[in-house]
């Protein structure tokens, strides 16, 4: 099984996160799309990952249905030993609502809510207490404690993305899942972003999981998972950008050379 996601900050060995022979096909009975075919892995609380593939490999897939946002067609997954399976749908809302937070690339801030309300707002939906000194306080961590009353439309990219990060902890969660934070930010923003997210691992002993395309940006994790045709193909501990860019560029020549010979 991968996925020993290790940093400096590990929470006494405890286990956030575990898929078990995860599946998930999409389309038709005619026409299966297996996006994860049979993904295994376990990642312990206060490990930063990322997950990196060609474009089609299932990452985007896998973090739908690591956060709960997707069920799996086979398999299981465990947050902090909980199955995210098998219940209703109110039950694993709820359950996201407090042991998930989740960060998007165009940040899906509420455009008509300041940046306070925006981060309040996930408290608010899982029927907590509006902790304002909390909110405020996750908000001067990323830097934007003089924003409280700005709209999104008031802010830079970065510091949209920065509320978002804010909204995203303010739960607690026990584990945050970024898809492709930094996608949509120009370099000095997404720099700022990553080591934010880093901040809050090795700091605060957040749980986190990134799919990102930029090796750069990978190489902010403490570890990061491979997957190809929605298997996982390999694993990096301590990864440098140019180790993951090298990984990346043979994972691209063998999945084109296995298409070929698959007549894919
Ligand atoms: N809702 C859906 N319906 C049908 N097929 C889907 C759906 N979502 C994803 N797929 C297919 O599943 C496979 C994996 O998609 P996914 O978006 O997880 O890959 P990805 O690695 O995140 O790609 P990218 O890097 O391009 O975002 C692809 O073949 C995709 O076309």
């Amino acid at each position: 099984m991968f996925g020993r996601g290790t940093t400096d900050n590990e929470v006494d060995g405890a286990e956030a996160l575990r898929l078990e022979s995860v599946r998930k096909v999409y389309g038709s009975d005619d026409n299966p799309v297996a996006a994860l075919n049979g993904v295994s892995l376990s990642l312990p609380a206060g490990s930063f990952t990322a997950v990196m593939g060609p474009s089609g490999s299932g990452k985007s897939t896998l973090l739908q249905c690591a956060a709960g946002l997707e069920s799996p067609t086979e398999g299981q997954v465990f947050v902090d030993g909980t199955p995210m399976t098998g219940g209703s749908e109110t039950k694993l809302t709820k359950f996201r609502r407090s042991r998930i937070g989740f960060i998007f690339q165009h940040f899906n801030l509420l455009p008509t809510l300041t940046v306070l309300q925006n981060v309040t707002l996930p408290l608010r939906l899982a029927g907590k207490k509006i902790d304002r000194r909390a909110a405020v306080d996750v908000l001067g961590r990323v830097g934007l404690g003089n924003r409280l009353d700005h709209l999104p439309s008031q802010l830079s990219g970065g510091q949209q993305q920065r509320v978002a990060i804010a909204r995203a902890l303010v739960t607690q969660p026990r584990v945050v899942f970024a898809d492709e934070p930094t996608g949509a930010l120009d370099t000095k923003s997404a720099r700022d972003v990553l080591g934010l997210l880093q901040e809050s691992v090795r700091l605060y002993g957040q749980t986190l999981v990134m799919v990102t395309h930029d090796p750069v940006a990978a190489s902010y994790a403490g570890s990061v998972l491979f997957l190809a045709d929605g298997q996982m193909v390999g694993h990096l501990a301590n990864p440098t950008a140019a180790q993951v860019a090298e990984r990346m560029t043979h994972l691209a020549e063998e999945v084109e050379r296995r298409r070929v010979r698959e007549g894919v």
